[in-house]
Order: structure tokens, then sequence, then C-alpha cells
């Protein structure tokens, strides 16, 4: 269809160019209806920062594995996660040595007194946790952070202890009282704790903000130092912290780059103070995670010690051991703390009010919301809460009540870190209402299926399904904080409801072999089914896009376009420009866009073409402003469809004032990027609506479309690898942003393979430019000779591009 040439005045009627099709819009781009990625979610942005990133010349807030090479944690730092890793395995142990004291402890001993006791237990457990954050925090900002941690280790060990003691020494109490009133004061421990907790790792990544005399530490080095590097330099005291480093400035250090001229232009600035929240961030995930990750080993833990209770002590009606087991591990937590220094000062994060819970519940302007974190959170939470119970109904006591929760926790942290990886171009607005309807049928089948060995299994697949849904809840979500408040929420209904529905409906129902338990999870199951079914359909912006189609397609790295969207026959040629030849460069971070387009230009020139070298954003001196803000990370919050409009302003500007004067003139314009980059990051990566943001581009080009696009495809890490300069704005987006980008480059291109070179950017240079020329040469006037080819390797302007 592209068979253009640099068109003489006699024939550039006869010269072909894609163009608008008959709708009027860019041919080429996915049209409207049902056919372009419609109502994707505009989730994905504003991913929090501090992703986990590398070190060497990764850029800062690239997301990787917490073990990124180069991201070696301080001394201080590991002792301090040696610690929490301790009285996490503590603080995980003991909900369920608790859970089950209470089944244990309880006076009615009856289906349904098993189950309240459990209830109230588990109540009390959930009950700081969820109001008093916020007092925990303001708490622990006053206090010395070690001393808090080691506090609250040594009081939980004692308080703990204190639950079989209780039960075997003071006859008169009734246990369930002392486990209750333990169980309260080691949740609230536990907060507190983790306040302290989190504010020992910011002050560890960013020595800094516990330095109230002085602000925001500054540097004007450049370029920016990756994120990793708190883990490598700080953290040993104050005057370590950057702010030592490279005085006091103006709080940003300064990104350089090299304009098309060869100079360096500096005009990206990235705060410190951006650089150094994104620090402490990571230091919070890294502990959570190390908190968070002790889960399924203190419930094998806790199958263990109920397996030795029950066999070897013969005890199999009390949880003794493993009380004994957490008070231990607490103490060791304890003296770990206290040999393990470097936790300066206090002053942690600004603590969230209790009120804040609630108001994070108010409409979030996302329709379905609701319900899919129910239709999520129901079922893991009714397992919670009436595991115990159950497992007495299966005959497996406490060790089966271990297996389940180690199941599900072991399920939960998978679901959650192959979440952004599953599926990666396909709708999270669709992955989160399927997830959520997955945790349903899952939470039936644990109902109807009275093997202890199923229910297990199956409980891990919950876990999984919970954990896909509650992190593509986050993706599509902009404050993650609504989905916890709202997972939380549901998980203290079903913890409420459940053994209550449960006792209700009594251990043997109908006098047949089906528990109250089952029957209690089965009602929850239904509700859950509801709300998951709700939940996908208001959800579901990309309706009438047939579902099996769009999954094989993520299933092999792709967005589904519907036939219908692509076109089918190609468009009515219309002539966007009279003279020159338009040849964008297209593709993800470093894929090698301005090396060979400064290649091709350069080889055109040669032969005697006038070339515009040029690229976007940032051609012009208003796309310059444009660029900075766009790619600046101060730029924080930006819409994404205030982005939208200011990458289409950019284009506008560069076409009225660059390209088309160029094109007119006779010229060859080359550009680095152009209207396709707007459709595959703004279109595909924020996951809003392709066709809409084609035509918005349509309007404001006017209506020029490239002659040829080369597209340079290259996976987002190999890209991003390659990429010397700190991280920009787009560039720190996560993993999955990119990979969307690439496969909606691809769609772009599979919709219109005429007007596409589409290399495999891995390759060596000069095969990749050897390939560019050979396509470059059919749209020319003049067939290149065969010599002059044979020079193009040769070219001293080559080597110096
Ligand atoms: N084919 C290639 N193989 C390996 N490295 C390459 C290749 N093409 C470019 N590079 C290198 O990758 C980095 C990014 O290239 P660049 O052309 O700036 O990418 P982009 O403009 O797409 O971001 C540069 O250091 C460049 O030298
Ligand atoms: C032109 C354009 C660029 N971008 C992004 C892609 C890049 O991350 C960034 C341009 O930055 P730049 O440093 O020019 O990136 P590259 O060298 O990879 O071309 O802007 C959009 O998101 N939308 C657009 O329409």
């Amino acid at each position: 269809m592209t068979s253009s040439r640099v068109p003489r005045s006699s024939d550039a009627a006869s010269s072909p160019r894609s163009g608008p099709g008959a709708s009027g819009r860019p041919a080429g781009y996915p049209s409207g209806g049902s056919g372009g990625p419609a109502g994707y979610p505009t989730g994905g942005t504003g991913r929090p920062a501090g992703y986990p990133s590398g070190g060497s010349g990764r850029p800062a807030g690239y997301p990787t594995s917490a073990s990124a090479p180069g991201a070696t944690p301080t001394a201080a730092f590991r002792r301090l996660r040696t610690a929490l890793a301790l009285s996490g395995l503590g603080h995980w142990l003991t909900l369920p040595a608790l859970t089950a004291m209470g089944f244990a402890a309880a006076t009615d001993t009856s289906f349904a007194g098993r189950a309240r006791a459990v209830e109230i237990v588990l109540l009390l457990w959930l009950l700081p946790v969820l109001l008093l954050p916020g007092a925990a925090a303001a708490l622990a900002a006053r206090l010395d952070r070690r001393s808090t941690l080691l506090t609250a280790d040594a009081l939980r060990a004692v308080l703990i202890l204190s639950v079989p003691m209780a039960d075997l020494l003071i006859s008169s109490l009734r246990p369930l009282i002392w486990t209750s009133v333990a169980t309260v004061l080691v949740s609230f421990l536990g907060v507190l704790w983790g306040a302290a907790a989190s504010s020992s790792a910011r002050a560890l990544a960013w020595p800094g903000a516990s330095a109230p005399d002085d602000a925001a530490p500054t540097r004007t080095a450049t370029p920016a130092r990756p994120a990793a590097q708190a883990f490598n330099g700080y953290g040993t005291g104050p005057g370590a912290g950057p702010g030592a480093q490279g005085g006091r400035g103006d709080g940003a250090a300064t990104r350089a780059y090299e304009t098309d001229d060869g100079r360096t232009r500096a005009d990206l600035r990235v705060p410190d103070a951006a650089v150094d929240e994104a620090d402490a961030n990571i230091a919070v995930r890294r502990i959570a995670r190390t908190v968070f990750g002790v889960a399924p080993v203190a419930a094998l833990v806790f199958v263990l010690t109920s397996l030795i209770s029950a066999e070897l002590l013969k005890q199999a009606d009390r949880v003794h051991l493993a009380l004994y087991v957490a008070a231990v591990i607490f103490a060791l937590s304890a003296i770990v703390t206290s040999v393990a220094g470097g936790l300066p000062g206090a002053d942690g994060p600004v603590p969230d009010a209790p009120v804040a819970l609630f108001r994070r519940l108010g409409p979030s302007g996302i329709r379905g919301l609701r319900f899919a974190v129910a239709a999520s959170a129901l079922p893991v939470g009714a397992v919670l809460a009436i595991a115990r119970v159950h497992t007495q109904a299966l005959d497996g006591g406490d060790p089966g009540y271990g297996m389940i929760l180690c199941a599900l926790a072991v399920g939960l942290a998978a679901g959650l870190f192959a979440g952004p990886r599953v599926l990666a171009p396909f709708s999270r607005r669709r992955l989160f209402g399927l997830s959520s309807i997955a945790s349903a049928l899952l939470l039936a089948v644990i109902a109807l299926s009275l093997n202890l060995v199923v229910v297990v299994f199956v409980a891990g697949f919950l876990g999984v399904a919970a954990g896909i849904a509650w992190s593509s809840a986050e993706a599509v979500v902009h404050n993650p904080l609504r989905v916890r408040t709202g997972t939380a929420l549901a998980l203290v209904v079903a913890a409420i409801a459940v053994p209550l529905a449960a006792g209700a409906i009594g251990e043997r129902h109908a006098g047949r072999d089906f528990p109250g338990s089952s029957a209690a999870l089965l009602i929850t199951a239904v509700i859950a089914l509801v709300a998951g079914l709700i939940a996908y359909r208001l959800l579901d912006e990309r309706t009438g896009i047939p579902l099996i189609p769009d999954i094989a397609a993520a299933l092999r790295g792709e967005v589904y376009v519907p036939p219908s969207a692509a076109p089918t026959t190609p468009a009515a040629p219309r002539r966007t420009h009279e003279r020159g030849v338009f040849i964008v460069f297209e593709g993800g971070e470093g894929a090698g866009k301005t090396t060979q387009s400064r290649l091709a230009a350069i080889w055109l020139r040669e032969h005697g073409y006038e070339v515009v070298t040029t690229r976007e954003p940032g051609a012009t001196k208003t796309g310059m402003r444009l660029r900075a803000l766009l790619l600046d990370k101060e730029s924080t919050g930006l819409s994404p469809r205030a982005e939208t409009l200011l990458y289409a302003a950019d284009r506008a500007d560069h076409v009225a004032n660059v390209i088309r004067p160029a094109l007119d003139r006779g010229a060859i314009v080359v550009s680095d990027r152009y209207v396709d980059s707007a459709l595959a990051y703004q279109g595909y990566g924020r996951q809003q609506p392709v066709e809409e943001i084609a035509a918005l581009n349509d309007w404001g080009t006017g209506g020029l479309v490239p002659d040829l696009t080369v597209l340079l495809e290259l996976p987002p890490e190999k890209g991003l690898n390659r990429l010397s300069s700190p991280a920009d704005r787009i560039e720190s987006e996560p993993r999955e942003f990119h990979e969307r980008v690439l496969a909606g480059f691809r769609a772009l291109a599979e919709a219109d393979p005429d007007r596409y070179l589409v290399l495999d950017a891995g390759r060596p240079e000069s095969e990749i430019r050897r390939e560019i020329q050979d396509r470059i040469r059919e749209m020319l006037p003049d067939p290149i000779p065969a010599s002059a080819e044979d020079a193009t390797s040769t070219f001293p302007a080559i080597t110096d591009a």
C-alpha cells in the first residue's frame, strides 16, 4: 500500500499514501466501536513511588525483584530485617495459636459455642488492627524506635506465655477470658510494633527524614542516584544521608540529555526528596514483604507444634506448645533487636487518623469496585473465621487448621506476586472481576468438599485467586488504601457472620453429614459469587469483546483486537502531504530508535536528500517545555487524560512548525516517535480508549500519517537495561505498563501491516540498519545504486552517529 516515493510535482498525485479511512479516523489505528480496547481502566498509573529498583544502570524506580543485584541492604538494615522476620514469625504463629486456644478453652463446648469462642478471639485480634493503626503510629512516632520494638516483643512474649500458664495454674480463671484479654493486648502491641518497624525502615533508608532540623536532604549532583543506593551507602546514623553527600542544594538532581544537534541540555529535574521518599518506600515494602513472607512458615510451625502436642504429648485439646514456641520466638526477636543498633530518632510518617478509615470507604468513582472487593475478601475471611471449627468437623483438628492457613498464606503470596505478571496485556478490570468470581467459586468447592486434603489444596487456590484480585485492584484504583480498607472491612464482616451462621445451623445439618461450617461457607460463596458477577459486569469496560479470544491473545502477549476493528481493506488513500516523505521510528524505551533514525538520516543525506531529523516530545520551543513537564518525575499525579493532551499538544506544534513545513519543501522527515507512541503509551499503557486518542491526534495533526513506521521491538527489561541515564517519569512505570505498550505497538502494526516495518531490535545495529535501508529504498524516487549500498558500511558519518 505504501509504495510512496519522494514525489515530484508531476507525479505527486499518483503517490499513494495511507491516510484516514472512510470513517475519518487515521487508517491503521484501531477504529472505534467495539474495536479498540475501549474502556481499559486508567489504572496502572499512579503507582506509588518507590518501586523496588535495581542498582547499576537500571533506571531508578523501575521494578525489579527484591533481591536485585546492587540493592544490598546495609548491615543495620539486615539486622533489623532479621529481628522483624523473627517477630513476624511469632506474630503469625500467635494468631492461629490464640484462636485455637479460644476453640480449646470455650466454656460452651457445643459446635456453636466453639465457633463463637474462636470468633471472639479473632475479632479481638482484628479490632486493634483496624481501629488503632493511627493511634499506634502517633505513639510510635514519639517513642524511641528500638525501645518500642524491644518492649513490644518482650511484652508479647510475656503475655503469650501467660495464656497457657493461666490455663494450667489458675483454675478459678475461665481460660477464655484471659485468652481474650491477652489477644487484644498482643494485637495492639503488634500494631504498635508494626508502626515502629516501618518507621525504622524509613529511617534506615532515609536518615534525613528523622532529622527535623535538616530540611529535605538535597543534592545538586548529576545524575540522580538509583533508589537502591540507599541500601548501600546510607543508614548508620545522622550525617550519613544524602544530605551529607551533596551538601544543601536546590532540592533537585538535574537530568541531562542530549539534543538532536548533539548539545547537552539539562532540563529534567528530579527532586532529591522524591528519590529519598522512593528509597524509604522501598525499605518499607521490603520490611512488609519480610513480615508477611514468614506467615506460611509460621503456619507450618503451628502444624508441627500441634502434631507434636497431639502425637507425643497426647494433648490434642491444648495448643500450649505453639504458644510457648511463639513466646520464645518473641524473646529471641527482642534479643536481636537489642543488639541491632542503628535505629536513630523517632518521627515516623504522619499518622493516619482513625477516621481516615471511614473516609476511605467513600465513593471511589469506580463502578463495581466494592462488589469486587467484597467478592474476593469474603471468601478469605470466611475460611479464616471458620477453619478451626470446620477442621474439627472434618477430623483435622489443629494440624488441619494450620494446613489450611498455610495453604491460604502461600496462595495469597503467590497470587500477589503473580498478579501484576499474569496476562500482562489483559485488562486489569477484567482480571479483577474474573479473579473475584474465581474466589467465590473456589469457596463453594471448599464448602462442598468434606475431604480435608481437598479443602487444603483448594484453600491454596483461593489464596492465589484473592491475591491476583487484590493486586489487580491496586492497578485499577489509584489509592490502594481504599482497597485495603474495603478488604479489611469485608474480612471482619465474614469473621462476624460466618461463625454465627455456622453455629446457628449446627454441627450436623438436617441430620446429614454436612456441617454447619460447610453450609455457612456455601452461603458466603453464593453471596460472593453474586457480588463477583455484578462486579465483573460493572467493572468491565471492554463490553462486546469476547472473553476467550481476549484471554487467548493475552496469553500470547498481545492485546486482542476484534476482526471488525482491523481494517479489512486498505483504507482509501488520502494525500496527507504533497511532496516529502515521512518516516517514523517507534518502539519502547531503549529499543534503538534514536540510533537507527540517525543512521537512516545520515544514509539518506549521503544520497543527496534533504533530511530533517526530529523527535517527540520536545522538538519545538513550546515542545521543550511540554517535554520537561511530561518527563519530569516531579509531575506526580498528572492525570492520564492531561498527559494525553499534553503529548497531543506537543505533537500538534511539532507537525505545524517542523514536520509539515519540511514535507512541503519536499524533505524527508525522520521522526523519533509520533502518534503511535501516544496510542501505545497513553492508550494501551495507561489503558485509555485507543480510538479516542487516535481521533484526538488525528485532529491535532490534521490527519498526517507517516508513510513508513519502523517499529523496533524489544522486551521492556532489555530496553530499560540499555539506558544509562536515570529513569524519567514514563520509564519509571512498572514493567507491566511497558509490556502493555509493547503489546499495543504490535496490535497497531498488525492492524496496518503495509505501513509498518517491524524489526527485532535485539539484533545487532548493523543488521537492523540494513533492513531499514532496504525498506526505505523502495520508497525513494531513484533506486540507490548497488555501489552506493556497498559504500554505506564505510560512511564516516555513520560511525559518529
Ligand atoms: N541493536 C542494538 N543492540 C545493542 N544496543 C543497542 C542497539 N541499538 C541501540 N543500542 C544502544 O541502546 C541504547 C539506547 O539506544 P537508543 O537509540 O537511544 O534507544 P531509544 O531512542 O529507542 O530509547 C544506546 O546506548 C544504544 O547505543
Ligand atoms: C511521543 C510520546 C512519548 N511518550 C513517552 C515515551 C517515552 O518514555 C517518553 C519520551 O522520552 P524519550 O527520552 O524521548 O524516550 P526515548 O528515547 O525512548 O524515545 O515519552 C508517550 O508516552 N507518549 C507519546 O505520545
